[in-house]
Formats: structure tokens, C-alpha cells, sequence
């Protein structure tokens, strides 16, 4: 009875949805029949949908044929899906259903109507967090510590300690193994760095090239490897300890030679540490002194688990090995056991697993002094400097919102990352936004009465008097990028005094801009751990910082999810910074002001058939990203609710969703002639024909290099899985992309999956 009574509640949530007519039950008066009572209600619209009631479903039924029954009453609405197919569509699609028809550019792009709301700002209470200072004061000198070691720390500005590395270093200088988990950006590094040089330097005899490997350092990603390094020889500037960072993607003859000179402390991403272990015969593990684990929870979010667990055992047994050869005397060994440590900025599950696999009698250190630890393992630990909260966008307003606080940012010169959900979107955008919010025509102000100026409906002249708008740098930072690439951008971004950094989550973890202050979250993350990781790129060492996520109606839900794990967002006023705008623009009317950027969003990527068939690229892999939430997530970002057409306007496209799809499987769609810019439109018929045979050779390029991101056999081994599980999710959305070369994928994928086992069984490949 109790699923009976499910089902009918279910039945009447799904009527109440669904008021259109499309279902014919409604809330009635109690009659003769127990429970729950309903009454036949006219249709609201007139269907030929056959009219059933619940009574006589309840009278004649059992529990088992209701079920039969609801989903007879489902059918009916497929049916009526059907008769207003059309209505459907336009209700999906507003902008333009017929793919012929070429979208109408000089219509102007409504923004606001009847979607524009005045948001109220609700205070937001924030919830204690770790302090980052303690408040004894206590300082680097204060340690006891080599004196050089702390007239280093020094000279870069190290004095006081963090709570983190009050607590963790004098355990670590104990050599005990240790656990620990802190807030982002408290200093975690420092934490275990300092321990670790300064065992180096009273090491006697004095440490030598010879003497090997000392200590080894994992982290998730390659960038983490880089400035990592950079921290230890800030403080290590001791020539005779050398220490050294591997990761993929960079040339694995220059590491080895790098290795065979010899090092002390090395760096590096799981992947290309074992691909060393195994490859590289200069590299022994048999002093090693000390392992680090850092940013543990991503390690294992990116599935180097298993690379993980093969690397600590391949140091038990070169210790096991070296003490049976060498004699326990002479390899020191038993006496100086191997110290572990384990970082990381939340505790789960498979977080502590780790821990019991590697630790020995560990101490576990939190730097929150609360029992919180205990009681709710999820909470998220976010530093109390971050101001967090949330923009409610209509759909179709995101991108001008975006625009515009990007606009408002970068006038107080700050360093912002956005993250968003895929490399093409990634690679969208910043092309996007370089073309048309660094520099705009003169005369963008008259756009609005004369449609079409800022694309080039006027003189040539107007074309080229163009003016810096906003004095920034945008850089782009995603895994597909090439290894020396990625790391210019993260190091020229680190330097610059401001800049808008377009990024995939792959900046999220560990990454420390110490001037970011603002992170835009314009697409929202998969897991609440993501949610605090690329929060946690701002509000480093106690600076302040602000965090902004996009949420729509619809997705406000994850505000009241964030709020359980007691993360309170602060609700924004959208026309804050839309006012932002009208400067830009040249246009008072902050509306207006936004209506023609977007319009001049969309006129440039009309013209622009690779712009355009990026947008599309990254349109079709958000539908994708946005399609695979994890299933505690999709409730609130429930791809059913999703309006595809706004969502498509907020990628610049004018375009059906169905046509997006096409584009980006190669078929060339009836897209316009560009009319507005003068240069475009004085192509000949010839032109096109040529353009479009170019075109179509640029198509089978990029199918290439889709299908090139996976690397092939002399790669993989070079790179770290942290490639591979890109290179996998990559192939996996060119299966969407392009559907008629999945055969090709699939046998991609099967050559991938032996090679994936290879990762341990390196040695064997
Ligand atoms: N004692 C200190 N005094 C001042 N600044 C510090 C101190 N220790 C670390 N910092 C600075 O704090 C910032 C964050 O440090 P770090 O990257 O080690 O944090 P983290 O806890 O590892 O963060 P995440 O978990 O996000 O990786 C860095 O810019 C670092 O230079």
C-alpha cells in the first residue's frame, strides 16, 4: 500500500508538472473512496488523450496494474508530445526551429525581457574555519631548525608560521609518518618542505650526487610539480642538495640525464615517476628517505590509486632488496625507517584507506582544532577570507554577466581564473573574448540604431578605428595543451599584475596564484570537492578573495547542498555588474549596453566559420559535460531542465541545437552568407565554393587532431595518466562529435585499455 500511495503521489506531483492539460487529474473533494481523492478535471487544452480516473484505477486494480495504469497515462503525453510537437519546440528552441532559415542578425538580442529579476542580496554568514595564523605567533626561527634554512625562509618573507606548519613541522622533523589535512592555500607545502631539508642538511657526511635519491615527492598535476619545485629551491639554496621535478609531457631525455647526474629530492606526477622507476636504471629507490603524498584527495580523484599503491611497493622493495645486499649496517636501513606523509584538504574515504596502506603509526594532524573532523568528514573546509557566492543568470544572459563582471574585475586589476567545463570551451571563449572585449570599434556606441555597426555594416574605416577597452591579459590553461605551452601560460599568468585565466579543472588543485583574487565558476563543478578546490585558488596564505558561481533558476538547489556541508553563498545582484557594460559599450542604457555585446558576440562568430564551428565544438561538449553529472549532482543540474536554445545563445550561436550537432559532425550547414561585414560579403559564388572545400579539408584536420589528442605508444609511457584520462574522455566525446568514425574510436579505445594496464606493467610493455 505504501508504494500504491507512492505511486500516486508521484502521479499527482507528475499532474502538477505537467499543467498544461496535458493530464487530466486534479486535487478534489474526498469522496466515497479512501485516501487520497481525485476528481476528473476538464482538459486544459483539448487533447484526444482518453480520460481515466484514479477512483476506477483504484477500485478495479491492484497495486501491480496501477503501475501498468500510470504508465499508460504517461503514454498519452508522449502522444500529445507528438500533436504539439511544434510548441514543444519553440518552447525549446525560441530563437529558430527551421534550419534553413538563416538566423535573423539584425534582430536584436533579448536579453531581459521578462527574464531579468531584481536579485536581493541576503547576508551570508560565514562558518568558522581554520584560522591560518595561530595566535602564539610562533616564528620559522622559533623551530628548531638549521640557521641558514630559516635566514632563507626569511629572505623570501617566511616569518610567522601557518597553523598548519606549526603543527606538522615539528612531527615531521621527528620522522614520523604523517596525515594531515588543512585548507587550501594554508601553507601545506612549506609544511612538509621545510622537514624535509632540513633532515638533508644534517645528514652527515655531508649529502653527495651519488648518494641518490633522498626523497620523493608525488603530486597530482604537472603544474603542482612545477611550483612545488619552485618553493624548495626558494628555501633550498644549499648547491650540494639537488633537487628536481618530473612530469609528462616533457622530454624524457633531458629528464633522464637530469637523473643520471643525480638527485636528492624529485617531484613529479604519478605516471611519469613510474614510467622512470622502470625506465630509467640510474634511478634507485633504496634511500629514500621520505615519500610525500600532496594534494592526496585529487591523486586519487584522478585515478592514480592504483599507480600509487605499485609506487610505495616498489619502495618497500628496493629497501627490502638494498638491506638483503647490502647488510643492514651498511644500508642503514632498519634504523631509519622510511617517513611518509600525506597531505590533503579534505578527508574521505578512500583518503584514509590510502592512509592505512601507507602509514606506519601515523600522526594525524588537522589544523582545524574541532571536533568537526570527526562528526562530518564531508565539510568542506574553505578559508573564512573568501567571499562565496552566486549569480542567478537567465540562461541567456550568462555570457554578457560574464563579460561583465570580467569587466569589472579586471578594472580593480585583479587575477581571475574562470572555469569552465571542457577544453573546447576553454579554447572558445578566450578566442572569443581576446577578439571582441580587449578592443572594440569607435563608434560601438551607434550600434544600437544602426544594427550591424560593429560588425562592419559600415565604412572600412570604422572597422579599423578600434580601441583598447580593457587593459588585461587573458591566458587559457587546459590538459590538452602542449606540456612547454602550459607551463609559459601558468608562469606568465603567476607573473602578470592582472589577467583572466580560462581554465579546466585541471588548474583547480594545488595550483597557488598567490594574487588571485576572484574565481568565476561559469559552469558548475561535478563534485563538491571540486566546488572547494577551485574556490581554494583564492584566499592564499589569508588574502582575501571572492568566489562566484553561475547558477540558473534551476540550479539553485546546490546553493541549499553547499549550505548542508556548511558553505554559505552570498546571493549577487547580476545588474551590478552589468552596469560595468555600459562603459565598455559606450552605451548609458546598461541593458542596452548588453543586448549589443551580445549581439556583437554573435555577429563575430557568424562571420568567422572556425570561431564558429568552435562555438559549436564547445557547445556540444558542455551538453555532454552537462549530461554526466554524477548522479548525486543531477538533481540539481539535471539536463532535462535544461533550455538547449538559451543555452546556445549563451555560446554566441544563433543557431538550433540540432544544427550546432550537425556542424560538429561535419555536415556544413545552410549557414548564412555573412551580410554584414563588407570584406566577407564581396565573396563570389567561386569563393564560396572554395571556402567551403577548405572548410571541409579544416573539418578532417580537426577530426585528426581530435582523434591525435590520444597519445600514441612512445607518448603514453612519457606522460602521465593524469593525459591519459583526458586523452580518454576526450575520445569519448569525439564518439558524440563525430559518430560515424566511433568505429575508429572504438578501436582506439581497445589499443587505450591494454595500454592503460601498462601503467603497471610497465616494465613487461
Ligand atoms: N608561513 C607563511 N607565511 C606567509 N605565506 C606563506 C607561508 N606559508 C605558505 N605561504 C604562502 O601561502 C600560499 C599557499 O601555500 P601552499 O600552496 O603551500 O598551500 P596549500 O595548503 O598546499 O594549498 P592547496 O591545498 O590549495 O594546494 C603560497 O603562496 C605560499 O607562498
Amino acid at each position: 500500500m505504501a508504494s500504491l500511495n507512492k505511486a500516486l503521489r508521484n502521479c499527482i506531483a507528475y499532474q502538477r508538472i505537467s499543467n498544461s492539460g496535458t493530464m487530466n487529474f486534479t486535487w478534489g473533494k474526498p469522496s466515497n473512496v479512501k485516501g487520497t481523492v481525485f476528481r476528473k478535471k476538464k482538459p486544459l487544452v483539448n487533447t484526444d488523450t482518453k480520460v481515466e480516473t484514479v477512483q476506477n484505477v483504484l477500485k478495479n486494480t491492484n497495486e501491480r496494474s496501477f503501475k501498468k495504469y500510470k504508465k499508460k497515462i504517461e503514454r498519452p503525453t508522449v502522444h500529445i508530445k507528438r500533436k504539439h510537437k511544434k510548441d514543444k519546440q519553440k518552447l525549446l528552441n525560441p530563437i529558430k526551429n527551421n534550419p534553413s532559415e538563416p538566423p535573423q542578425q539584425t534582430k536584436a538580442v533579448n536579453l531581459f525581457h521578462n527574464s531579468q529579476k531584481q536579485f536581493s542580496i541576503s547576508h551570508s554568514s560565514k562558518f568558522e574555519s581554520e584560522k591560518l595564523f595561530t595566535d602564539s605567533g610562533k616564528k620559522f626561527s622559533d623551530l628548531d631548525i638549521h640557521k641558514h634554512l630559516i635566514s632563507n625562509l626569511e629572505k623570501i618573507n617566511f616569518n610567522s608560521l601557518t597553523t598548519v606548519q606549526e603543527k606538522v613541522i615539528p612531527i615531521g622533523l621527528s620522522r614520523k609518518d604523517i596525515l594531515v589535512r588543512s585548507q587550501t592555500g594554508s601553507g601545506k607545502t612549506l609544511a612538509y618542505a621545510v622537514p624535509i631539508i632540513n633532515d638533508l642538511l644534517t645528514l652527515t657526511p655531508r649529502l653527495q650526487r651519488k648518494d641518490g635519491l633522498q626523497v620523493l615527492v608525488v603530486v597530482p598535476t604537472r603544474e603542482l610539480a612545477l611550483q612545488t619545485h619552485e618553493l624548495v629551491n626558494k628555501i633550498n639554496t644549499f648547491q650540494w642538495i639537488i633537487a628536481s621535478h618530473l612530469c609528462g609531457g616533457e622530454n624524457r631525455k633531458s629528464e633522464k640525464d637530469r637523473l643520471r647526474k643525480g638527485v636528492h629530492i624529485l617531484i613529479g606526477t604519478p605516471g611519469r615517476l613510474l614510467d622512470h622507476i622502470f625506465h630509467t636504471s640510474v634511478l634507485k629507490l633504496n634511500k629514500v628517505r621520505c615519500l610525500v603524498l600532496d594534494e592526496a584527495d585529487q591523486l586519487l580523484d584522478m585515478g592514480f590509486r592504483k599507480d600509487i599503491i605499485r609506487l610505495v611497493e616498489e619502495l618497500n622493495k628496493a629497501r627490502i632488496n638494498s638491506t638483503e645486499n647490502e647488510g643492514a649496517q651498511e644500508s642503514n636501513n632498519e634504523e631509519n625507517p622510511r617517513q611518509t606523509m600525506l597531505l590533503s584538504a579534505s578527508l574521505t574515504k578512500g583518503v584514509s584507506e590510502l592512509a592505512d596502506f601507507v602509514l606506519k603509526n601515523h600522526v594525524f594532524i588537522d589544523a582545524l582544532e574541532e571536533e568537526i573532523s570527526e562528526d562530518s568528514p564531508d565539510r568542506l573546509l574553505i578559508p573564512n577570507t573568501i567571499e562565496q557566492s552566486y549569480i542567478l543568470t537567465p540562461v541567456k544572459n550568462r555570457l554578457v554577466t560574464l563579460s561583465a563582471i570580467i569587466v569589472a574585475k579586471c578594472k580593480q586589476t585583479s587575477k581571475v581564473f574562470v572555469f569552465m567545463a571542457s577544453t573546447q570551451m576553454v579554447e572558445y571563449y578566450y578566442e572569443l573574448f581576446s577578439r571582441c572585449l580587449l578592443r572594440m570599434p569607435l563608434n560601438r556606441g551607434q550600434y544600437a540604431t544602426r544594427a550591424g555597426l560593429l560588425s562592419g555594416d559600415g565604412d572600412d574605416s570604422d572597422l579599423s578605428d578600434e580601441e583598447e577597452v580593457l587593459s588585461t591579459q587573458f591566458f587559457k590553461l587546459h590538459g590538452s595543451m602542449d606540456q612547454k605551452i602550459r607551463k609559459k601560460v601558468f608562469t606568465e599568468f603567476r607573473a602578470a599584475k592582472s589577467g583572466v585565466l580560462f581554465c579546466t579543472d585541471v588548474a583547480a588543485r594545488g595550483i597557488d596564484v598567490p594574487t588571485a583574487d576572484c574565481i568565476i565558476q561559469y559552469t558548475g563543478p561535478q563534485t563538491d570537492k571540486d566546488y572547494l578546490h577551485r574556490v581554494g585558488r583564492t584566499g592564499r596564505a589569508g588574502k582575501s578573495g571572492s568566489a562566484i558561481i553561475f547558477l540558473t533558476e534551476a540550479e539553485e538547489a546546490y546553493v541549499a547542498r553547499l549550505q548542508q556541508l556548511q558553505v554559505r553563498l552570498r546571493k549577487l545582484n547580476s545588474t551590478d555588474f552589468l552596469n560595468c557594460l555600459s562603459e565598455v559599450m559606450n552605451e548609458p542604457d546598461h541593458e542596452r549596453a548588453a543586448r549589443n555585446l551580445q549581439q556583437h558576440y554573435e555577429d563575430t562568430v557568424r562571420q568567422d566559420k572556425d570561431l564558429h564551428f568552435s562555438a559549436c565544438m564547445a557547445y556540444s561538449t558542455w551538453s555532454r559535460f552537462y549530461n554526466s553529472y554524477p548522479t548525486k549532482m543531477r538533481s540539481i543540474f539535471d539536463f532535462k531542465k535544461v533550455n538547449l536554445g538559451h543555452y546556445a545563445n549563451s555560446f554566441a550561436l544563433k543557431n538550433t541545437p540540432s544544427e550546432i550537432s550537425k556542424t560538429v559532425r561535419g555536415e556544413v550547414v545552410n549557414m548564412e552568407t555573412p551580410r554584414l561585414n563588407q570584406k566577407l560579403s564581396n565573396y563570389k559564388d567561386e569563393d564560396v565554393a572554395k571556402r567551403s572545400q577548405g572548410f571541409d579539408a579544416k573539418m578532417s584536420k580537426r577530426i585528426t587532431d581530435f582523434f591525435n589528442l590520444r597519445p600514441n605508444k612512445k607518448q603514453k609511457n612519457s606522460d602521465s595518466l593524469e593525459d591519459a584520462d583526458h586523452n580518454k574522455h576526450a575520445l569519448d566525446k569525439a564518439v558524440t562529435t563525430f559518430p560515424q568514425c566511433s568505429q575508429d574510436i572504438e578501436s582506439v579505445e581497445r589499443s587505450s585499455e591494454t595500454e592503460e594496464s601498462t601503467s603497471l606493467n610497465i616494465k613487461a610493455s
